[in-house]
């Protein structure tokens, strides 16, 4: 006697007895009906775990009910037929009256020493319920598309009889204006500039951007007896194709949630957002086919190699075949996951740099005409970052990419443009070098003596620049900031040698103003 589950489970009179093409469809048509009531279901869910825990509910829930009332109704020859047929709509109803019959069908023949259930003699309750089920797995499942293309695609409740806009839509950006005349809050002459080019582009109607947001607005119900919070303030920004833009900002600065919002992930509260013209509240459907994304945390799947992760990528990205293969295949050398058979050993497997690689690639996969990536190098060793950065800046040349780090290095290595958020609104944008022209007007110098010497070399600077100012002291090294019109370096050079002859000086350094200095400054001055 085989003494595996499956086996006994094979064996049990149920299976047995009756026809394995009943079972068949039987099985079949309830198992699709179970999943179109999850994909119904799933829209009334936005949390994983309330929707696990009301699933075992239904499933137990049913199981009992059907034990301990719906079975007695059935045996019950007086319980009126028409409230057996309305009970068997809801589909653990309909699932337990077919096993109910099959087991009859079994429990008889097992006794009389005869076949179960056979379709020449398949009862009317097993008829009734098998076209309950089949009608509405039919039904539900065009009520679950119907609820997903109104809730999650923000379509018009009568949207197969209105013609698609998304046809005329392409480029044609005056459809949806929003043009923010009043900007309440005083913005930056720079920050004024970009929200002035979004909307000329949006009553040009011409625009050829590859990203255009105007006035996005993104605020956070509270929840809890948390006050509401306006993580993004009326956003606006035009990327040309083939940019690279750097969205900076501190921690809680609104970025994850611009790129969320950019992605479909959530909803703008106000404004508007088009991704090669397309409408994010109307085309996202037909925007996923043209973006990548890279979000700040790996979603991978544990099972799955990093090449399947590729395939799977791939196709959604309409890649097939050879074509495909030679994406995966170039896609796992671009981020070194090719070599050492890593492209085929299960994520579960990789490490933390591993897997932020694979998202990366699989962010470019299909060369996507924007591609956003937050955080792409976190968790990244050096070596691993200056190759990614690599890989950022050939995929630079088919698309444009929006990406926000917290390293600046990574900002002025690969970005065209920067812009720094700070508290959900754009604080200043323009490319690294005018930041630093706009922001960092001075030089930095560093001087390093024993303590008694301090008084000296703050002369010693202030005759070099009268409006130089000490920003740190720390037993007997001081840094001052020299504005740049005042300050001439050989002076600087000069002042040096002149105290090194006075007394012992340990370092010295004069430095240009850096990226990091121009972040810190608008972080705190915001
Ligand atoms: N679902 C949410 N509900 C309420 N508030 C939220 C929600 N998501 C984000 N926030 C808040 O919105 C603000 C912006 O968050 P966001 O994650 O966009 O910032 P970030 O710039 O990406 O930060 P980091 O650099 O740390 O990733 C934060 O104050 C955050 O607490």
């Amino acid at each position: 006697m085989p003494q595996t589950l499956s086996n006994l489970l094979i064996w049990l009179n149920f299976f047995r007895l009756n026809d394995y093409s009943i079972q068949l469809v039987f099985f079949l048509i309830s198992i699709n009906l179970q999943i179109s009531v999850a994909f119904l279901a799933s829209a009334m869910f936005s949390d994983v775990k309330t929707a696990t825990v009301v699933a075992y509910i239904y499933v137990f829930g049913t199981g009992l009910l059907g034990i301990f009332l719906f079975q007695f109704f059935l045996e019950d020859p007086h319980f009126p037929r028409g409230w057996i047929i309305a009970m068997e709509l809801y589909p653990g109803f309909s699932l337990y009256r077919g096993l109910y019959e099959l087991s009859q069908s079994a429990f008889a023949a097992d006794y009389r020493g005869v076949n179960g259930m056979r379709w020449r003699d398949f009862g009317d309750g097993m008829k009734e319920v098998t076209c309950i089920m089949l009608i509405e797995w039919l039904l539900l499942l065009v009520s679950a598309f119907y609820i997903d293309q109104i809730t999650y695609s923000s379509k018009h409740p009568l949207f197969f009889f209105l013609q698609s806009p998304s046809k005329n839509k392409q480029h044609h950006y005056s459809s949806n204006k929003q043009i923010s005349k009043f900007v309440v809050e005083m913005e930056k002459p720079d920050v004024c500039q970009e929200r002035e080019k979004v909307e000329q582009y949006l009553l040009e109607s011409t625009g050829n951007c590859a990203v255009l947001c105007n006035n996005l607005k993104k605020v956070y119900s509270g929840k809890d007896g948390n006050p509401q919070k306006l993580a993004v303030r009326g956003l606006s920004l035009a990327l040309p194709q083939g940019e690279c833009f750097g969205m900076l900002g501190p921690n809680g600065a609104g970025k994850t949630s611009f790129i969320n919002m950019m992605t479909g992930i959530i909803k703008p509260s106000s404004g508007s957002a088009f991704v090669q013209g397309l409408d994010i509240l109307t085309d996202m459907d037909r925007i996923y086919t043209t973006i990548g994304v890279c979000p700040q945390h790996d979603l991978l799947w544990d099972k799955l190699s990093g090449r399947e992760h590729l395939l799977f990528y791939g196709r959604l990205k309409n890649l097939k075949g050879s074509v495909l293969t030679q994406a995966v295949e170039e896609s796992l050398r671009s981020v070194n996951l090719f070599h050492g058979g890593n492209g085929d050993k299960q994520v579960r497997r990789y490490s933390g740099g591993m897997k932020r690689r694979l998202s990366v690639a699989i962010s470019l996969i299909g060369n996507p005409k924007v591609v956003y990536m937050d955080e792409p190098s976190t968790g990244l060793d050096p070596a691993s970052r200056k190759s990614l950065w690599d890989v950022v800046k050939r995929a630079k040349r088919k698309g444009a990419i929006i990406l926000t780090t917290h390293s600046m290095e990574e900002a002025e290595v690969l970005c065209d443009r920067l812009g720094i958020f700070v508290n959900g609104s754009l604080q200043c944008i323009g490319n690294p070098k005018e930041l630093k022209g706009r922001y960092g007007g001075s030089y930095v110098l560093t001087m390093t003596t024993s303590k008694e010497h301090e008084q000296e070399v703050e002369e010693l600077v202030h005759r070099i620049s009268k409006n130089a100012k000490k920003i740190y002291r720390t037993s007997g090294t001081q840094k001052f900031e020299l504005p740049k019109k005042e300050t001439k370096i050989a002076e600087v050079f000069q002042a040096v040698e002149k105290a090194k002859k006075m007394f012992p000086v340990v370092a010295w350094g004069l430095a240009d103003t850096t990226l990091e200095d121009v972040f810190v400054k608008v972080a705190q001055t915001s």
